[in-house]
């Protein structure tokens, strides 16, 4: 490798990773806001005497997102195990508003 073609490489590598880096923020903002709401219907939940977890309403997201993961050129199994990941914690938070 030249140092032209290795200098061109680096220049693509930082590029890639700022993009990177505004991604992770926007995902981690992302999730911040959609805990925000979660926490609000787990308080909800906890004031009305509500079950924590929504089995119905888990199976229509995990449907819905693994239309999106398609259109997105997104991992569909990764999409589910991600979004399963993320619903576990939510109900965590909403069993300590109940408990
Ligand atoms: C947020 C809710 O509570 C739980 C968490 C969900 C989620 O994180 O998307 C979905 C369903 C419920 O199991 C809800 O019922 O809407």
């Amino acid at each position: 490798m030249t140092q032209d073609t290795a200098a061109r490489a680096a220049e693509i590598l930082r590029g890639h990773r700022e993009s990177i880096d505004r991604l992770d923020a926007i995902l981690i903002y992302t999730l911040g806001e959609r805990f925000k709401h979660t926490q609000a219907v787990g308080r909800l939940k906890a004031e009305h005497d509500l079950p924590p977890s929504d089995p119905s309403r888990e199976a229509t997201q995990i449907a819905r997102l693994e239309d999106l993961a398609n259109r997105a050129d997104l991992d569909p199994e990764f999409a589910k195990k991600l979004l399963r990941f993320v619903i576990d914690e939510v109900i965590r938070h909403h069993e300590q508003h109940q408990s």
